[in-house]
């Protein structure tokens, strides 16, 4: 499996083109938006330290974080923002990682991520395979957003400015989706990247990569593990007869003695802490001397 980071700008078209990989070409989106409100949810980490950093204002009557409220307070501070995403982050990116097991466990070839800050926080980077940039001019931006969320021109270029410029981010990505025309266009174009994505064998190398890490790990604990262990232990777990109790050394010996053709038998047990020590005595003794 292998990861596709989708970023972009503010309102430059990102859940546009998540919707379409997820809805009509069937692809497993994890989209961070979503799960950045449901690390807020009343009562959760997140939530409470929001509340202790950013005081009652910035919540509804009902408990639930005002969105619009805090969204004016840190998009216009970067040390507020900074502080909003110090307490956020670890815990988006930790519910992201989940969610990225579960996925590969279930076999998935690659999954897209819709990350809006993946350049500017930089900790998912080196674990992106691809990186996908939805672009359009800094006008569009503006002017989708004061149409899709009803802000004013300033509000809307307020929230633009707290990101990485678009141009930027364009530089870092391998890959470009141009959102700057009709959404036609940008539908054939993820079209076209979800073919070059389904085609890729990256998946296969990087199954091999972690079959390869897992057994490195086991073989390199076992080895450990038996320089560990005292000579003797590793010749009896070598021997393949495991000995857990006296009672089943006296039955192999007296099996083996009836083996041996043995009409009458005569045992000596000595009581001791140590089972070795009674495992000795035993076998120092010949089959023979117990006929
Ligand atoms: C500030 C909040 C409450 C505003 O909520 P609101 O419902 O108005 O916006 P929403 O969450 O839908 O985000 C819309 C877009 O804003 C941009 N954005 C969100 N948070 C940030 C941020 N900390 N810095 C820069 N841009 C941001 C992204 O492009 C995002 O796609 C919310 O965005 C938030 O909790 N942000 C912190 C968590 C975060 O960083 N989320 C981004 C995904 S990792
Ligand atoms: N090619 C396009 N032409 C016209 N409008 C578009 C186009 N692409 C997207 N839009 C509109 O622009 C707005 C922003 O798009 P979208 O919600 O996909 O952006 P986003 O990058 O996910 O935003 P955010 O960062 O806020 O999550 C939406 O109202 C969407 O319908």
């Amino acid at each position: 499996m292998f990861l596709v980071g989708l970023t972009g700008g503010i309102a430059s078209g990102k859940s546009t083109v998540a919707r379409i990989l997820k809805e009509d070409l069937g692809c497993v989106v994890i989209d961070a938006d979503v799960i950045a409100r449901e690390v807020v949810q009343p009562g959760t980490n997140g939530w409470k330290k929001i509340r202790q950093h950013f005081g009652s204002d910035v919540f509804l009557p009902n408990g639930e974080l005002n969105r619009e409220k805090l969204g004016q307070v840190i998009f216009s501070d970067a040390e507020k923002r900074k502080v909003l995403n110090s307490i956020t982050h670890p815990e988006i990116y930790k519910a992201i990682a989940w969610k990225v097991v579960k996925n590969f466990l279930l076999g998935q070839h690659f999954i897209i991520l819709d990350l809006p800050l993946l350049f500017e926080s930089k900790k998912m980077v080196p674990f992106m395979s691809y990186t996908v940039v939805v672009n359009c001019s800094e006008e569009q931006q503006v002017q989708r957003l004061m149409a899709r969320n009803q802000y004013s021109k300033e509000a809307a270029e307020i929230r633009i400015q707290a990101q990485m410029p678009l141009s930027e981010k364009c530089g870092l990505c391998t890959r470009i989706i141009d959102n700057s025309k009709d959404m036609k266009t940008t539908y054939l174009q993820t079209v076209q990247l979800h073919k070059e994505l389904s085609k890729s064998l990256l998946y296969w190398k990087v199954r091999m990569l972690i079959a390869l890490c897992a057994g490195s790990v086991i073989g390199l604990t076992i080895y450990r593990l038996l320089h560990e262990l005292p000579k003797e232990t590793v010749r009896l777990l070598g021997s393949s007869q495991v000995i857990t109790s006296v009672f089943s050394v006296v039955k192999e010996l007296i099996e083996n003695s009836l083996d041996a053709g043995a009409t009458s038998l005569e045992l000596r047990l000595e009581t001791s802490a140590d089972f070795c020590k009674i495992l000795e005595i035993i076998k120092a003794n010949p089959i023979s001397n117990l006929n």
